[in-house]
């Protein structure tokens, strides 16, 4: 029993034992789980709370990131809009009032808009608030009257401000306030309507609309002004006439440059009205603006206002400033081809648009008239600058000449100041009131371009330039336009060089049309056009006219406009002159010789290769005798071979190429040069020029004698200088050669040895042996002839110094002798051989010191 118990004892013992095993195991399984359970809590908590942290993180981010964008797009957003703001609100249209100035809008532009307050947008700095107004919009304005009122101010005088004076015209109904509202205004003379008025007012503006519909039927740009009508109503009490007239306004009046202001009246529903209302004393919404708040400008103060009204009247009493030079300039330079003919403007009309002046096959050349001082050089000047800008020098030559005193074109050729040229000026003369010859030159030479022309033209079947250039694409044919200033001058004097200048003109105008040579001829001495007036053909061809300010005869008798316009205009009229033609231009002020030479300069780095300098006749400047009519390097030997005829040149010929004069010197009778006159140092030089040459043209002895103490520092100058020279005292010296030989004689009239003398001018030139002599006035010569009765063929070419022509007879196949009154630094040149006319040269300078 008892081990019974026992045994139960034990085996409960033992089941308690396992029981409580198993439930320490499964207590201690439970306690790992649990563990494990609490570990992973952790982990997900730590997970957890990082994921919050990262998505925190990157929603910050973002969100900073989202906020740097937004930041960047606003600011460059804003950025772009405060430049479009600028460019469309320029100047006094936009400056904020304590910056604010009158600003002069750019030439052909448009009105832009209008400042009326700002724009809040976020932190960013306020973008300007703008609206349109001139030729675009009437404004309705709708709040407190005060607050309206100073609006309106800011609004008229930012629009008066950037436009021209005179503009912009104000009409204000102010029924009560009788126009003390907008009083500041008063000095621009605007029209102030009154209670009664508001009616007949409206249907005022009503004409003025079909007035202006009128000139744009005809196709004609509007010139009227704008015209502002503010209408400041207290109550909308318009009888139906009158809101009728007003609606017509509102539909109409923008396309004609009628704008209403109204405050207290409500305009029509249509496009063109604008609509601006105040939600508070300093904000304001309005249509173009949408939900953003206007914050408004405050008023100008009035002293402001005052200010520039009276300005602005002093301004319009004083006229409108002249137009710039610059603004004859076109967008892009050397744009433009000359084929059809050249289009250019000269100027401005009132209302600022540029007045071009055609020149081509009609009309074909122009005549310039006024009075001395009345800006026909300026005219010039504008004209050849408006040109120059639009053709380059394969499509356009100037030839220039000046027969005033001074040196106009001088500008246009390189100067010691400034080494660039005008790069289409081939030839530009100035000072060439004396020397009438030059100017014979200038149309000799464009005679011959002439011909040159024709014949091309008649090559290939042409009848014009256009045509010509056509069949000849790659031929260089630009249109010639050859100025000549005081061309009166050069007609003037009953002589072979104004027969020769009028019958060259004639032709050069009748047939310069097609061939695309056009003359503009200058005059401020009614004589010129009537030395023209006697040359029906020849006037009829310039059908282009310009009258500058009290001109005479240049427009039709009848036609009476250059009388009346004022300073720095001009009356152009393509018509010959004929009354109903005339269109007035502004002239601008093209004096400035900076503003000038910035243009030049940058036309002249534009040159194409080979462009070469134009060449320049100057009357004043003595020409130098040429290096290479110099001898240089060794002396020729006598095996060097001669020519038959070297030529001794004199001086420069008065021609466009500035040739040298030569004389020949062949182995003939009469072969021999007289100097004649009593210019010493003239002379000398030609006598030297002389000798220089023919030694610079091969083997040649020179023998000086020289009876003038006043010569002989030249001679003996001219002997060092010469590679092969000696001095004798006398003629009967000399030495017989079988080289040329030239016997250079100095006052040869003051000479013993007259016998001599002949024998060597009557037989030396057969030999070889030439006189180059000296005579201080013909009747010496003749007494070295042999006196009175002397034959004078000996002497086959002369130079004439200061030698009345009447005096020359006796050398001259013309009985009477040439015409020929001296000049300084002038001499007159005649070869038996060659000339039907002597011609006038100028003898070179040889030595600048004349020693
Ligand atoms: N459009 C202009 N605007 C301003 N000044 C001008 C204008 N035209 C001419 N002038 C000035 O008037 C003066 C005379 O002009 P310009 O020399 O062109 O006259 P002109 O008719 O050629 O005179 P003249 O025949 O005596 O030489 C010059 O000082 C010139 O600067």
């Amino acid at each position: 029993m008892g081990s019974y118990r026992n045994a139960l004892v034990a085996v409960v013992r033992q089941e308690l034992a396992d029981a409580r095993g198993a439930a320490r195991a499964v207590l201690a399984a439970a306690e790992t789980a649990r563990g494990e359970a609490q570990h992973r809590r952790r982990l997900v908590r730590d997970a957890y709370s990082t994921c919050l942290h990262q998505l925190a993180e990157a929603r910050d981010s973002t969100r900073r990131d989202i906020q740097r964008r937004y930041q960047y797009e606003t600011a460059k957003l804003a950025g772009n809009v405060r430049r479009l703001a600028a460019l469309s609100a320029t100047g006094a249209a936009g400056a904020p009032w304590r910056l604010w100035a009158p600003s002069e809008p750019e030439r052909g532009s448009r009105p832009g808009l209008i400042r009326v307050g700002t724009l809040a947008l976020d932190d960013s700095a306020p973008l300007p608030a703008l609206i349109p107004l001139l030729d675009a919009a009437h404004l309705e304005l709708t709040g407190p009257a005060p607050i309206v009122d100073g609006i309106i101010t800011g609004l008229l005088l930012r629009s008066l401000g950037s436009t021209r004076p005179g503009d912009v015209q104000l009409t204000v109904y102010d029924p009560e306030a009788l126009g003390g509202t907008l009083a500041s205004f008063a000095p621009l003379g605007i029209s102030f309507v009154g209670p009664g008025g508001l009616g007949p007012m409206l249907d005022e503006v009503v004409e003025h609309i079909c007035r202006v519909n009128e000139t744009v039927l005809n196709d004609a740009p509007r010139t009227d002004p704008w015209r502002v009508v503010v209408l400041l109503a207290d109550v909308d009490d318009l009888t139906d006439g009158q809101r009728a007239q007003l609606d017509r306004i509102t539909r109409t009046g923008v396309a004609c440059g009628v704008h209403l202001i109204a405050r207290g009246l409500r305009l029509t529903d249509h496009p063109s009205v604008l609509r601006l209302w105040l939600t508070t004393d300093q904000t304001a919404g309005c249509d173009v603006t949408g939900d953003l708040e206007i914050r408004l400008d405050p008023p100008p103060p009035t002293d402001q206002v005052v200010a520039f009204c009276r300005a602005t009247a002093e301004r319009m009493r004083a006229g409108p400033p002249p137009a710039q030079l610059a603004d004859l300039q076109p967008a892009t330079l050397w744009a433009e081809s000359s084929k059809d003919g050249l289009t250019a403007p000269i100027g401005d009309s009132t209302d600022g648009s540029l007045v071009d002046v055609p020149l081509g096959d009609d009309p074909p050349h122009a005549l310039i008239g006024g009075p001395s001082g009345s800006g026909k050089t300026n005219l010039i000047y504008s004209w050849l600058a408006a040109l120059a800008t639009r053709y380059g020098p394969s499509e356009l030559a100037f030839y220039l000449l000046d027969f005033k005193e001074g040196v106009s074109f001088a500008r246009f050729v390189p100067g010691p100041r400034d080494p660039s040229w005008l790069p289409q000026v081939r030839l530009a003369g100035i000072n060439v009131n004396g020397d009438r010859e030059f100017g014979l030159a200038m149309l000799r030479h464009l005679a011959e371009e002439l011909r040159t022309r024709a014949q091309a033209a008649k090559r290939v079947d042409a009848t014009k330039l256009s045509e010509l250039r056509a069949e000849d694409p790659t031929g260089v044919w630009p249109r010639i336009v050859a100025v000549i200033d005081e061309f009166q001058v050069l007609l003037g004097g009953r002589d072979a060089v104004a027969d020769e200048a009028v019958t060259l003109l004639e032709d050069l105008a009748r047939r310069g049309r097609s061939q695309g040579i056009h003359l503009i001829l200058a005059s401020q001495d009614v004589s010129g056009i009537e030395a023209l007036w006697g040359r029906s053909g020849l006037v009829g061809q310039f059908t282009l006219r310009i009258a500058l300010p009290k001109a005479r005869r240049i427009l039709a008798d009848n036609n009476l406009a250059a009388a009346v316009i004022p300073r720095h205009h001009a009356v152009v009229n393509t018509e010959s002159g004929t009354a109903g033609a005339n269109v007035v231009v502004r002239l601008p002020d093209a004096g400035d010789r900076l503003v000038w030479r910035t243009l030049q300069r940058r036309l002249w780095r534009m040159r194409p290769d080979g462009c070469e300098e134009p060449r320049l006749f100057d009357g004043d400047a003595v020409p130098r005798l040429p290096p290479s009519c110099r001898p240089a390097g060794p002396v020729p030997d006598a095996t060097t071979p001669v020519g038959s005829s070297p030529g001794a040149v004199l001086g420069e010929r008065i021609d466009v190429a500035a040739r040298p004069a030569r004389l020949r010197l062949g182995r003939m009778p009469g072969r021999n040069l007289a100097v004649l006159g009593t210019r010493t140092d003239e002379a000398c030089d030609v006598l030297a020029a002389a000798a220089l040459s023919l030694a610079a043209q091969g083997p040649a002895h020179f023998s000086v004698v020289c009876f003038d103490p006043d010569a002989g520092r030249a001679a003996a100058r001219l002997v060092a200088e010469l590679p092969s020279a000696d001095w004798y005292d006398d003629l009967a010296e000399l030495p017989l050669l079988d080289i040329p030989h030239y016997v250079l004689g100095y006052a040869l009239d003051a000479g013993t040895d007259a016998a001599g003398l002949r024998r060597l001018l009557t037989d030396g030139p057969e030999q070889r042996t030439h006189v180059l002599g000296w005579w201080r006035s013909v009747a010496r010569l003749r007494d070295s002839l042999g006196g009175p009765g002397a034959r004078l063929d000996p002497i086959g070419a002369w130079v004439a110094l200061d030698v009345q022509g009447a005096d020359l007879a006796p050398l001259y196949p013309q009985p009477g002798g040439p015409a020929w009154y001296p000049r300084a630094r002038r001499a007159l040149f005649f070869d038996r051989s060659v000339h039907r006319t002597p011609e006038v040269i100028i003898p070179y300078e040889v030595n600048s010191d004349h020693t």
